[in-house]
């Protein structure tokens, strides 16, 4: 797991670090424009110099690209640079650098076409864009139209024939807390971070026009000599579980708890099939479905290591967790909403860890409150965005707003509900009530696009659900289950079905060196 930041958060850190006299704000700028040169030579090795088109901003990501200028020229490139704004106006860090970069050469007055035209014309070479990092809360402005048309061209070539595009800290108009595209963004080959990677990297809001995750490239962080101390409410980006999944050689498949999944009617036992198997393969000690008696014989007819229950309702639901031994619930996958309002209060009252789910979340669409009433710590609820409309409304209108993010919206739904809410999505986020977050990013290099077939979230909350079955905490179990889900469909590749997502998983566990 590795730490990523809001731009306020980043801002408290720089300030904080300056403020104690550790460091000046000129000295920051010096080594995170150095660092961003030093990124451009790993991560495109074969660039030899030639042009560089420098586009520098009003602000202190500006300021960082006259550093940048400076440093590439002392490397032998030409450097062609742009600014945007009134240098008499650029913050001090930043127009002490452009006053040094003029003693290089010159800074041309932003002009959007002239830009335009001579980004299209580039077949090589480096286009750098210091235009707007941390600091931009709204669309681009008007004059950086046809520069940002220029690179959308420029992105549909082939990279052999283009120039490579380098954004210091975040593409210009891509908002660091939300990931949105504010307007007229930009996108690059690369971002360079500084110090942490920013929440904005790795959110993908959906719809068009594509947002961080899509338009940052590869994302480098480069260390700029601020504190190290873990920023307060920081946000954990999941690189891989963070528990250990094996299993001890002593271990009975007792001690590896036992899983109940609630399945729904005859004809609609796919999905509890699905969660099941997934908590099984997990390493659930035992896994049984519990079944309304007419759908009994259909999934009789399919299951061999799962065990089998008739369950006609909630009452019989509390009878059945007398049985101290179930110790994680499954509720939800192919449930249907009634017998979900049925069974979801009996399953809460037994207060096991508790996964809920698809129709265990919908059936409260009219109420939430309702359904926030009971729920308690052993609880992860696992909307997609569709569920969490319904069931928090008012969070799900917010997130239209550009700045708001994701994780924002989680971390309020978490301290709302009372429990661990994974909301899921490419980029899927888990909060409890203390404002504790994860972010599991299957975007950029990530990316398991083929995650998104039919019953691919039955499997999620299986996973879940058998993580806590074998006694990992909710959060644990929700963020590493994010993790182990999209590994088993990255193993897998194209043509993945959720079937497959189970069967992946001994590789990814072989994978872990488990
Ligand atoms: N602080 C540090 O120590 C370090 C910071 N570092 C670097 O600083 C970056 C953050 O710098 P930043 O905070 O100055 O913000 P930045 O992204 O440059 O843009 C804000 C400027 O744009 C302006 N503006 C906004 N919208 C606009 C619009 N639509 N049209 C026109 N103008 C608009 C806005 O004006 P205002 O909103 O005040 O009107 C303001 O002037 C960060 O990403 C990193 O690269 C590194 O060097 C490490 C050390
Ligand atoms: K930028």
């Amino acid at each position: 797991m590795s730490e990523i930041l809001s731009s306020a958060q980043m801002r408290g850190i720089e300030q904080q670090a300056i403020a104690s006299g550790a460091v000046t704000g000129l000295e920051l700028m010096e080594r995170a424009g150095a660092g961003v040169v030093a990124q451009i030579a790993t991560a495109f090795p074969d660039l030899s110099p030639s042009t560089a088109v420098i586009l520098c901003g009003p602000g202190n990501n500006g300021g960082d690209g006259f550093v940048i200028a400076r440093l590439l020229h002392q490397r032998g490139w030409a450097i062609a640079l742009y600014l945007l704004g009134d240098p008499a106006r650029l913050p001090p860090d930043a127009r002490t650098n452009h006053d040094r970069w003029l003693k290089t050469g010159p800074a041309h007055p932003w002009d959007d076409r002239q830009i335009g035209d001579r980004l299209g014309a580039m077949t090589s070479g480096l286009v750098v864009d210091g235009v707007f990092g941390t600091g931009l809360t709204r669309p681009m402005p008007p004059e950086t139209t046809h520069t940002s048309q220029a690179l959308d061209a420029l992105r549909h070539r082939t990279p052999s024939a283009r120039p490579r595009v380098v954004a210091v800290d975040i593409p210009s108009g891509i908002s660091a807390d939300s990931g949105a595209n504010l307007g007229g963004a930009f996108w690059a080959d690369l971002s360079v971070s500084f110090h942490r990677a920013k929440w904005g990297h790795y959110l993908e809001p959906a719809g068009l026009p594509e947002g961080g995750a899509a338009c940052c490239g590869q994302v480098a962080v480069v260390d700029i000599g601020l504190p190290q101390d873990p920023a307060p409410d920081s946000v954990q980006l999941v690189a891989r579980p963070a528990v250990f999944l094996g299993k001890s050689a002593q271990g009975h498949k007792y001690g590896h708890g036992h899983a109940l999944v609630l399945s729904g009617g005859a004809g609609k036992g796919g999905a509890a099939r699905l969660a099941a198997r997934a908590a099984l393969r997990v390493g659930a000690g035992l896994v049984t479905i519990a079944a309304p008696q007419p759908a009994i014989a259909e999934h009789a007819a399919q299951l061999n290591a799962i065990m089998l229950t008739a369950l006609p309702d909630g009452y019989s639901l509390r009878g059945l967790l007398q049985d101290t031994r179930l110790n994680a619930l499954c509720l939800g996958p192919g449930l249907g909403q009634s017998r979900a309002q049925d069974l979801v209060p009996a399953a809460l009252w037994g207060r096991r860890a508790t996964v809920l789910d698809a129709d265990a979340l919908s059936a409260f669409a009219e109420d939430p409150p309702l359904l926030f009433g009971q729920l308690h710590d052993k609880v992860v609820l696992t909307p997609h965005m569709g569920e969490f409309r319904r069931l928090f409304p008012d969070l799900s209108e917010r997130l239209h707003t550009p700045a708001y993010s994701k994780i924002e919206a989680a971390r309020a739904a978490a301290a709302r509900a009372g429990c661990v809410v994974l909301l899921k999505g490419p980029d899927t986020v888990i909060a409890d009530p203390s404002g504790r977050a994860a972010l599991h990013a299957a975007t950029g290099a990530n990316a398991a696009p083929w995650l998104a077939t039919a019953g691919s979230g039955d499997v999620l909350a299986g996973i879940i659900a058998g993580l806590m079955a074998r006694g990992f905490a909710p959060f644990e179990a929700a963020a590493s289950g994010a993790w182990l889900h999209a590994a088993a469909a990255r193993a897998f590749g194209p043509g993945l079905i959720a079937e497959d997502l189970p069967e992946m998983l001994p590789q990814v566990f072989r994978d872990l060196g488990l």
